[in-house]
């Protein structure tokens, strides 16, 4: 049985009798190599001969030959600019630039200069160097003598290029059955099945690998933790990397000795940053100055930081003086620490506020449940806990198979003294919580660099959330 490209090949043959393989490839339409792997089949088979098989050398001008040909040869132009009369190294490395080093040590070589303290003297007037007149014969198809065309190709000015040709030649004549890719309805009801061949198919073959396009695998999570707030009846809210000591500290009742506000603590943004509504600042510096019994200062406030907690967008939502919301935020926060499998200096968090006439700590058990639960994380318990800006605190545990109980979350009624000075006089709570954390846990990451990988042989092998 023949193949499409054998009978191609034999169609061709059948004309010529004999061919070289570069002629059948250009008349065929089939690439050389697909020929010759043609060629040596049909030889197994009876079907060709090899008539003769040789390999010829052909030579090229490199990319720097075709500039040496049209500029010359680095000696050549410095014994043109010497032009019989001596120079000083540093003129002609003016003259010549980067070329010089190479011109002069070519022309030592070839003892066409001699060298004095810092002078080049020229030993000859003109020079063409043999390379010049190779390149030349290069360039029109002519072979240069062997001593020329072995320095060419050591200077890389000339590359050598191995082409293989075979002559073939039709011994057996074959009257190829057409073969058929497929049986149709058509061929069996005709009969004409029986006078055709069939390509056989290898079933076990892998099939070709067609990646599809699909987005980042972390971040179809966070965008899967998205939806799940949203269907809870949240409003997603977002807020910029670069923030106000203001609204990462101060409104959150953080003072401003507080270690968190140490220069190591968090990211510091050269510039200052513009203060929100004048009464909104007068009340935070009262509180402040009341409860933690210092003087507040404004420039203070000013600074600006990478936020070290999207807990600054919720004050930034507080701020707005909403009676009643239900906000979520999620995002990159940054904090310096040493790099290694399960700490970074960037990472994502998820705030939550929830703004209701009557809102219970209670409430907040429960919606914080009502997240983990839709995260699917089962069973969760709450331990006392401490933030600047909330009273009763807690942190939620939630429990993992192989890991038991885990950290994932820090929540509680924010302060009076976080919500009165900025006009909300409604029940408050807010909860943050580790995403990075929490998307290893559920997709299996060991390292949280994997999270931020751009490897795509990493991400082909993530699966699709
Ligand atoms: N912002 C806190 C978490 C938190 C948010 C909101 C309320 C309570 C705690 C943190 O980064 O640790």
């Amino acid at each position: 049985m023949l193949s499409e490209n054998e009978i191609k090949i034999l169609e061709f043959l059948k004309r010529k009798g004999e061919a070289h393989v570069q002629e059948i490839s250009e008349s065929t339409g089939l690439p050389v190599s697909t020929v010759y792997s043609n060629i040596r089949l049909l030889e197994s088979k009876g079907i060709v001969k090899i008539v003769s098989e040789e390999s010829k050398k052909t030579f090229q001008l490199t990319a720097e030959g075709t500039l040496r040909l049209e500029n010359g040869l680095p000696e050549d132009r410095l014994i043109s600019i010497l032009n019989g009369k001596e120079m000083s190294i540093k003129e002609l490395k003016d003259l010549m630039g980067k070329d010089f080093d190479l011109a002069l040590g070519w022309a030592r070589r070839k003892s066409l200069i001699v060298l004095e303290n810092d002078l080049v003297r020229p030993k000859v007037a003109q020079y063409a160097s043999p390379e010049l007149i190779g390149l030349r014969e290069v360039s029109v198809g002519k072979v240069p003598s062997k001593e020329t065309l072995d320095i060419l190709i050591k200077r890389k000015l000339v590359e050598v290029k191995e082409e293989k040709t075979m002559l073939v030649r039709l011994v057996q004549d074959v009257k190829p059955r057409p073969v058929e890719l497929y049986l149709t309805h058509e061929m069996l009801v005709s009969g004409s099945w029986k006078s055709v061949d069939f390509k056989p198919y290898n079933v076990e073959a892998n099939p070709p690998f067609f990646p599809l396009g699909k987005g980042h695998y972390f971040r179809e999570f966070i965008e899967k933790v998205k939806d799940l707030l949203v269907s809870l009846g949240f409003t997603e809210v977002s807020g910029n990397f670069v923030e106000t000591e203001f609204f990462n500290f101060d409104m959150l009742f953080q003072p401003q000795d507080h270690p968190a506000r140490e220069i190591h603590d968090s990211f510091v943004v050269e510039g200052q940053g513009r203060l929100p509504d004048p009464n909104l600042v007068v009340n935070v510096r009262e509180v402040h100055e009341k409860w933690w019994k210092y003087s507040w200062s404004e420039d203070n406030a000013k600074r600006l930081v990478l936020r070290s907690q999207t807990t600054s967008v919720t004050a930034r939502v507080l701020s707005t003086k909403p009676k009643k919301i239900r906000s979520f935020t999620i995002g990159k926060v940054f904090r310096p620490d040493a790099i290694d499998a399960t700490h970074l200096i960037e990472f994502h968090q998820l705030d939550g506020l929830v703004v209701e006439d009557g809102y219970s700590f209670r409430d907040l058990l429960s919606t914080l449940r009502d997240i983990f639960q839709g995260l699917g994380i089962k069973q969760i318990k709450f331990k006392p806990g401490y933030f600047p800006f909330t009273e009763p605190s807690v942190e939620v545990y939630g429990f993992i198979e192989a890991l038991g109980w885990v950290e994932m979350a820090g929540a509680g009624l924010l302060r009076r003294e976080v919500t009165e000075p900025a006009g909300v006089f409604s029940p408050a709570g807010a909860w943050g919580i580790g995403i990075d954390r929490l998307a290893m846990l559920f997709l299996g990451v060991k390292d949280i660099r994997d999270l931020y990988s751009l490897d795509i042989e990493y991400l082909r092998s993530r699966r699709v959330i």
